[in-house]
């Protein structure tokens, strides 16, 4: 759009705010190339653009800034690049990096109007939730799946944030249904993917999201069996890159195991059938591997993942043999893991799973569809990220007019009446596990007790939904925050909270409030090694303490949150007022 009008039809004030707008993009993909464009020719006065990627040739259908010659180079910078082109006194700024790394700090993100998230994760997305509200800045969140698209504005105190509302995580397969009684393609897709491709050329054991490894006292036999066959395959490991490699693994995973499967479980309909090495060998004595390869919609035929199977076995272990022979000595092990765009994993895990198929009677799946599956693929539509790009551009019209009244959750939908929906936007409701992320900083990993005994923690979430009374949690009663974050080099020490009850007031109902200064909480000692005589009482940092421990509400909490809301608001010292009302937890400063 020309500038002359923007200016007609945006008017001269906003233009100018425009104009005069540092904004940050974070992701430079789907919708992130569709709003670089946007924001250039809108005549944003300065845009950053931060993206920890390079170009791989299946972004190039819809990120249009993109070309064949891209390949391998940085998002971020060729994206600024090109867009610079459309407009070249528009100020760009290009970042290669991950927007969690540490130099980009709170102060870092105040120096921008206005955040615009075009990521495509969890994590980023939260950090940079996180970061917006603790420098106070409006964010543009945006999402797309499919024909589905989102985008939700952010301002600290004012609207909902990324975090209030809990997200689905993604789903994952129980290990039974993986190692011995698949019924679905995903299934032994899964299996392929998470389980005998990180066997065989990754660390091992993995901790794969998709395959729940956690015990319980009804998958024990389960567990024990999947630990022996591990092992077996881990010792095979030890001939990769020898004649009998292929047949061995193979022999293995598709007839040993089968057959100890079918004497040990109780099959009713139909059991697993093994499969045999020598006749698939001479069924397939035609088939050419090249030209197997190319076969991507058509589900390949048994003698032909069965080429398949050995040719992505021979390339990987060839791969992963060049990588060990290029690795010092100190130096971690190599290893190769599944990507979706690597050919050679995708092959592998297409062949492997159509074989385990035909063990279970289950229908195989082409190499474009265990593409899709593998790598958990709705399919990325251009118009979907471009009408999205669009609408977070209208959002932050209305936050840089200051008119957030008029900004709207928004949805883009294929099914119902109309494509465009929107909500208004939710004012924050501010929970308890809200608080310990945006405001205090915690991770996923935390618990929250009473009384020593645990009433939240990762994998017990049933009471997340609940108010604190129906946790007996009332007047005067304190919980304990601990950070169970092990991966994390000095967690925090535990939060004692102290519970006072008081009714809301009239103002709290209309504007909610938060932590008026991030407090920092501090760090547990580091272990030191203790004498024989004080052993029992040195605490054990980063160990997770269960059910009827009791030096969990004294010997190491932190601080003490007083509870007697403090009449000025100049107290440092944040007064955190648990509301009981709908669960709610209000802060008060
Ligand atoms: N922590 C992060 N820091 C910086 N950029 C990130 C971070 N996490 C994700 N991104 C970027 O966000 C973008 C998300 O866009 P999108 O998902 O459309 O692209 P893609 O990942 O290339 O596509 P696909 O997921 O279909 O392969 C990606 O370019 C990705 O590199
Ligand atoms: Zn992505």
């Amino acid at each position: 759009m020309p500038a002359s009008s923007v200016n007609r039809s945006l008017g001269v004030g906003l233009t100018n705010t425009i104009k005069k707008s540092r904004v940050l993009l974070v992701g430079a993909g789907g919708i992130g190339c569709e709003l670089l464009k946007n924001l250039v020719l809108t005549g944003f006065g300065e845009i950053h653009i931060l993206d920890l990627d390079t170009i791989d040739l299946s972004n190039l259908n819809r990120q249009f800034l993109f070309r064949h010659e891209h390949i391998k180079k940085s998002k971020a910078l060729v994206a600024k690049e090109v867009a610079q082109k459309f407009q070249p006194k528009a100020k760009l700024e290009a970042y290669h990096a991950n927007i969690m790394d540490k130099q980009f700090n709170v102060a870092w993100f105040q120096s921008f109007t206005l955040v615009f998230n075009a990521l495509d994760n969890l994590a980023a997305r939260r950090h940079v939730n996180r970061m917006c509200l603790a420098a106070g800045v409006p964010l543009i969140e945006s999402g797309t799946m499919g024909f589905n698209g989102q985008v939700q504005v952010i301002e600290k105190g004012k609207t909902e944030c990324y975090d209030c509302n809990p997200k689905e995580t993604p789903t994952s397969y129980p290990i039974c249904t993986i190692r011995s009684r698949p019924t679905q393609p995903i299934h032994c897709i899964v299996w392929a993917k998470s389980y005998l491709l990180p066997l065989l050329f990754g660390g091992g054991e993995e901790d794969d999201k998709e395959l729940d490894r956690s015990r319980t006292t009804d998958n024990e036999k389960e567990m024990s069996e999947l630990e022996r066959e591990t092992m077996q395959i881990k010792e095979i490991r030890d001939s990769m890159g020898s004649e009998e490699y292929g047949n061995k693994v193979f022999v293995k995973v598709f007839k040993t195991d089968i057959e100890h499967l079918i004497s040990t479980e109780v099959w009713k309909g139909r059991k697993p059938e093994v499969l045999d090495w020598d006749k698939l060998s001479e069924d397939s004595a035609s088939v050419d591997p090249k030209i197997v390869e190319k076969i991507d919609q058509k589900e390949w035929s048994l003698p032909e993942a069965f080429v398949m199977f050995k040719d992505s076995l021979n390339r990987l272990t060839e791969r992963l043999q060049e990588l060990q022979r290029n690795t010092s000595k100190g130096d971690s092990a190599p290893i190769l893991e599944f990507d979706k765009d690597d050919e050679d994993t995708l092959v592998f895990v297409t062949a492997t799973a159509i074989l385990r198929s035909a063990v279970f009677g289950i229908e195989p799946k082409s190499k474009f569809d265990t593409k899709q599956m593998a790598g958990n693929i709705i399919p990325a539509i251009a118009t979907t990220n471009a009408m999205t790009a669009g609408l977070c551009v209208l959002q932050a019209f209305k936050v840089l007019q200051g008119v957030l009244n008029n900004a709207k959750m928004v949805f883009l939908e294929r099914s119902g009446a109309r494509a465009i929906n929107s909500d208004s936007l939710n004012p924050p409701e501010i929970r308890l596990w809200w608080v310990l992320r945006t405001q205090l900083g915690y991770g996923e990993e935390l618990s929250v007790l009473k009384d020593s005994n645990i009433i939240y923690e990762l994998d017990f979430d049933e009471n997340l939904s609940k108010k604190l009374s129906e946790l007996g949690i009332s007047n005067d009663s304190s919980i304990t925050i601990v950070d169970d974050d092990d991966q994390d080099q000095d967690p925090r020490v535990n939060l004692e909270l102290h519970i006072i009850e008081r009714p809301k007031t009239d103002s709290e109902e209309s504007t909610p409030v938060s932590l008026k200064k991030a407090l920092e909480l501090r760090r547990q000692p580091k272990p030191v090694q203790p004498s024989a005589e004080d052993v029992s009482d040195v605490p054990n940092p980063g160990k997770r303490k269960r059910e009827g421990d009791d030096d969990l509400t004294n010997g190491h909490v932190a601080k003490k949150v007083a509870a007697e809301p403090t009449s000025n608001g100049d107290d440092d010292d944040g007064v955190i007022v648990l509301d009981d009302e709908g669960g709610a937890i209000l802060i008060d400063d």
